[in-house]
């Protein structure tokens, strides 16, 4: 069983020299108490809470980078979720990473969700050595397993789940790709903490930087928000309507 939303930093995948995805998933972050102010109507009318996370003496001996990173997470009373990361280099040296906001979605049939957005796009190929390949069909849609990082994606994307009549709209800012994963039949049986048939009802689609890492100079801050949003699926993508949800 997986879910939630995993914070793959300072490493996307395995293109590095540390765990899969990064260390701050695995990590207990602490309530920051007085955080640096974000934009005045950021969490206006929403619940929130803000995290902190500081790189332990073990961490900086796999990855010698100081910095501070910075979570909120607010929630409206629509149900709508903003997630905003802001990492900070406390060091006296430039350091890159990559970064995802690694996004369980639950749906209701794998086989009749597709996805709209990343049509056209480059992407790299996960499950064929990065390789760099150009989207052809009209939306993305699964009948096998997905593995790919598309590049230089649109600010929204939406997945459309035709038997549960709900589209989830994925917003992202500061992220400039997105990855999709599915892991289907075959790799979900390897998989120890994940069900044989949970992949029929799961999609990962997250708001990323992959192909080119970020670099933050001494001093210097990144900012990553993703914003997540479930409407029904008679929903029109009115540009009004997004501006109206933040998007
Ligand atoms: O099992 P993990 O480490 O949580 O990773 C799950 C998947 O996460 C995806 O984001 C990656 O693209 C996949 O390659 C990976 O298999």
């Amino acid at each position: 069983m997986r879910g939630g939303i995993q914070i793959c930093y300072p490493q996307f995948g395995d293109c590095g020299l540390l765990d899969q995805h990064g260390f701050a998933r695995n990590k207990i972050w602490v309530i920051d108490e007085d955080p640096p102010p974000l934009y005045s109507n950021e969490s206006t009318g929403k619940s929130f809470v803000d995290l902190l996370l500081k790189p332990s003496e073990d961490d900086l001996k796999l990855w010698p980078h100081s910095f501070e990173f910075r979570l909120r997470v607010s929630l409206a009373v629509d149900g709508d979720l903003t997630l905003v990361s802001r990492i900070r280099n406390i060091n006296g040296k430039p350091f890159s990473f990559s970064f995802a906001y690694h996004t369980y979605l639950s749906v209701s049939d794998i086989s009749e969700v597709r996805i709209e957005g990343l049509e056209t796009l480059d992407y790299l190929d996960n499950l064929s050595k990065r390789e760099l390949l150009t989207e052809q069909g009209d939306a993305i849609t699964f009948e096998s397993e997905m593995d790919r990082t598309y590049l230089r994606s649109p600010k929204v994307v939406a997945v459309l789940d035709h038997e549960r009549k709900r589209t989830y709209v994925i917003g992202k800012e500061g992220l400039p790709d997105t990855v999709v994963w599915n892991p289907w039949e075959k790799k979900s049986k390897t998989m120890a903490d994940f069900g044989d048939d949970e992949y029929k009802t799961m999609l990962c689609v997250d708001g990323a930087a992959v192909e080119r890492p970020i670099t933050l100079k001494p001093g210097e801050e990144w900012t990553g928000r993703l914003m997540l949003t479930a409407v029904k699926s008679s929903f029109c993508f009115d540009q009004l309507e997004l501006q109206s949800k933040g998007f």
